[in-house]
């Protein structure tokens, strides 16, 4: 064992002033008598060196008064040069314990840098201070023990008040402390700190307990056993540090053991009970860093359930963050849709203001033309109340004017004569193209020269009202017709009738064919036109119609198609009026329109057809009579006029040597006499006229005399067989005719001219 023990301090000259750290004590005067005599020279030597401190006596002599004293009580036999002083220097190797202590204590996770605690300064602050007591409980037992200690202490508090690098502001080395010590005021941090892996936290126990398991403890024990254990280091180490490896604490046993004589019962007892102590302090620190611990599992299960309650609450965040993120999409997607809807919905905007503004612009302009129309208006209302007065009169006027021009119609009418005969000559039909014709010589428009060609070249001469060469078309007809039927329109009986031997053209001239109208379609035509035209001088026509035949002096109503065979007579309308007669049982049917009369001409000429086949010849050995009653009505004038129109396709004359049906030709024959003694008498101004002689003159009779206007066609045949009939017509209507203009005849006559 003495063989281990390191040379003396002195002999190797320490470089720093003498400070003998922890029990090591300088030796005595007497020890230094007690010394050889070469180790005394060389005391003495090392005492009146320049190099040691002036001081390095004076300052330590308390303590070397107390070991002295110490040193007696156990000093029998005292050999102080085995005293080892050749350690570090205490300051340096405290220092390097310490440093390495605490770089161990930092590394370790029981240690958090304060910026990593969240425990409250106060808790340090508490901590700081159990810390400050503990080390003043050591400081005092150190002290009370070695006074040594103290300049161990003062070494170890050097270092506390030094931090390690990287540890900021020496926290970290009272946070370690405060961890280690206070466990029950620690904070979260302190909580985190104790939470670390078990098999570090033991070793602040173990380090109590001697144990060194931890291998940054035996680093440590590494740099204890190099350093070579200076006492007050080791013991201050021990009491200073808990939380420093067993194997220092055990070093400090070793020293002490060796330091302790085995017969100082009293030191160590002492030292025992200091070590009691140690251990019953580190006992009760133990059970409060238990119960502390266990409040921590209770906060740490705490946290751990709000741990998970939060992660519940972040993984519902999560889920409402992701809907938000969605919805939040979804605006973006509509805020897009909107956004690029109000574009174009500006863009609309705006081509719309522009139109708003040309419209605006249109508009004013609208308003102005607007105000200049209704100033029109205003000016055009007032000349059409003008124009209106103007009208009235106007009206007025042409009401007059047109009673004026019917009396003057009228007038003209008259001086033709009431009654009229036009001469028309047929053409030859193809068919007839082998058939021999008359000559025929059309001298003017009045007087036509009849040639018989039978080789008799015999002439005759007849002059009528006018003559129509074949190639007269129906318009050129209808023209010489149309005064006729205006005449009627103011109110006049017109009879206008075809005469002439059967074949002779007189069905084409009344009816005509479909590409040809004749006189009664036409009339039609005329009257609706003229029945329009007298509207607007307020006159309203009511157009009666009535069809009928005389077959063999009975007459026959073609309007009937109900097949019962109804008797008509002719009967008198009013006894003071003997012209005026009606047909019992007839249909007269108010006509509204051309179409619906003309509809009523194809049943009525239907009817006669069908007679005409029941018999081959009958259609034209009856007598046709188609009558339209004009009732016109001036409600303004309250006035009314009442014309008729009878149109008379009468039935072919024949002669009876080439009859078939000699009754019929003799009915026929007779009444178409009747009817030239009628006419003879009305020219002639007889006083009796024989109307009632047939049932066609006495039919005719309101349209044959009086005021009536009265046209006869004379219907001839180009053919030389048919000279003689066509010379027997030509000789009546010219006889009608001759006594009509016999006044002008006279003239005639006076002027030495001869009628046939
Ligand atoms: N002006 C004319 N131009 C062409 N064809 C005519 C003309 N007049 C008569 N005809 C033709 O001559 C034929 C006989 O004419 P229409 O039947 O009119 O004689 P009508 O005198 O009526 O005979 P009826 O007394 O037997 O009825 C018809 O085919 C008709 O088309």
């Amino acid at each position: 064992m003495d063989s281990k023990i390191p040379k003396p301090a002195f002999l190797k000259k320490p470089a720093g002033p003498l400070s003998l750290p922890g029990n090591a004590r300088l030796p005595l005067t007497r020890d230094l008598l007690n010394l050889p005599l070469a180790n005394a020279s060389m005391f003495a030597k090392r005492m009146a060196s320049p190099d040691k401190p002036s001081n390095g006596g004076v300052l330590n002599r308390a303590k070397l008064r107390r070991s002295r004293s110490a040193t007696d009580l156990n000093r029998p036999d005292f050999h102080r040069p085995k005293y080892t002083s050749n350690l570090a220097p205490i300051s340096s190797r405290s220092a390097a314990i310490n440093t390495t202590t605490v770089s161990m204590m930092a590394g370790s996770d029981l240690i958090k840098p304060l910026s990593e605690t969240n425990g409250p300064r106060t808790h340090l602050r508490r901590s700081r201070s159990a810390c400050d007591i503990a080390m003043k409980s050591n400081v005092s037992s150190a002290s009370s023990t070695n006074s040594s200690t103290v300049s161990g202490m003062s070494a170890f508090a050097g270092y506390k008040r030094q931090p390690p690098p990287g540890v900021r502001n020496g926290v970290p080395a009272k946070v370690s402390k405060t961890v280690t010590l206070q466990p029950k005021n620690a904070g979260i941090g302190a909580s985190t700190t104790v939470a670390k892996p078990p098999s570090q936290k033991p070793a602040i126990s173990q380090t109590a307990s001697k144990k060194a398991t931890m291998p940054p403890v035996k680093s440590t024990l590494g740099v204890v056993k190099s350093g070579s254990g200076g006492v007050a280091c080791v013991k201050s180490t021990s009491v200073n540090a808990p939380k420093a490896n067993g194997v220092g604490t055990k070093t400090v046993g070793k020293t002490m053991n060796k330091r302790i004589p085995p017969y100082d019962y009293k030191a160590r007892f002492a030292n025992l009970t200091e070590k009691h102590k140690a251990l019953v302090e580190k006992h009760e620190k133990l059970q409060e860093e238990h119960a502390s611990r266990e409040a921590l599992q209770e906060l740490y299960d705490d946290c751990t359930r709000e741990l998970g309650n939060l992660k519940n609450q972040h993984a519902q965040l999560q889920q409402e963050l992701a809907q938000i993120r969605l919805e939040n999409d979804e605006l973006k997607q509509s805020n897009l849709t909107l956004t690029t809807a109000l574009q174009h919905t500006e863009t609309e905007l705006s081509k719309y203001r522009e139109k708003f503004t040309v419209v605006d612009r249109e508009n004013v302009e609208l308003r102005k033309q607007l105000q200049e129309l209704a100033e029109r208006t205003a000016f055009l209302e007032e000349e059409n109340m003008t124009l209106q007065d103007a009208n009235q009169r106007n009206t007025e006027l042409l009401f007059h004017a047109n009673i004026e021009r019917k009396d003057l119609h009228n007038m003209v009418m008259d001086l033709r004569g009431n009654i009229r005969v036009f001469c028309r000559v047929r053409p030859p039909l193809p068919s007839e193209a082998n058939r021999i014709e008359c000559g025929w010589k059309y001298l003017d428009e009045q007087s036509i020269e009849l040639i018989a060609m039978d080789g008799t070249n015999k002439r005759m001469d007849f002059s009528f009202d006018h003559v129509f060469h074949p190639r007269t078309t129906q318009q050129d007809i209808f023209d010489n017709v149309s005064p006729l039927i205006q005449s009627a329109l103011d109110g006049y009986n017109v009879c206008i009738f075809a005469y002439g031997q059967t074949g002779s053209g007189k069905t084409y001239t009344m009816d005509g064919v479909a590409d040809s109208l004749g006189v009664i379609p036409r009339t039609v035509d005329l009257i609706f036109s003229a029945v329009n035209d007298y509207k607007r001088f307020g006159w309203e026509y009511e157009i009666r119609v009535t069809f009928l035949e005389i077959y063999n002096e009975v007459l026959y109503d073609l309007l009937d198609t109900s097949g019962t065979t109804k008797e008509l007579e002719i009967r008198m309308a009013n006894a003071k009026n003997k012209t005026e007669v009606y047909v019992s049982n007839i249909i007269e049917e108010t006509v509204e329109s051309t179409g619906r009369l003309h509809q009523l001409m194809n049943i009525a000429k239907m009817n006669r057809a069908t007679a005409a086949t029941a018999g081959n010849e009958r259609s034209s050995r009856s007598h046709a009579v188609t009558k339209i009653t004009l009732i016109g009505t001036h409600q303004d004038k309250g006035e009314t006029c009442i014309g008729s129109v009878n149109l008379v396709d009468l039935a072919g004359s024949e002669s009876p040597k080439t009859s078939v049906r000699m009754d019929e030709t003799k009915n026929i024959n007779r009444s178409l006499s009747e009817l030239s003694n009628v006419i003879l008498a009305l020219v002639q101004r007889n006083e009796h006229i024989p109307y009632r002689n047939s049932k066609l003159t006495h039919l005719l009779m309101p349209s044959l005399g009086g005021n009536s206007k009265t046209l006869m066609f004379v219907n001839v045949a180009p053919f030389q067989d048919c000279f003689m009939e066509t010379v027997k017509s030509l000789r009546f209507a010219s006889q009608v005719n001759s006594c009509k203009m016999q006044k002008v005849k006279k003239n005639k006559v006076l002027n030495g001219s001869s009628v046939m």
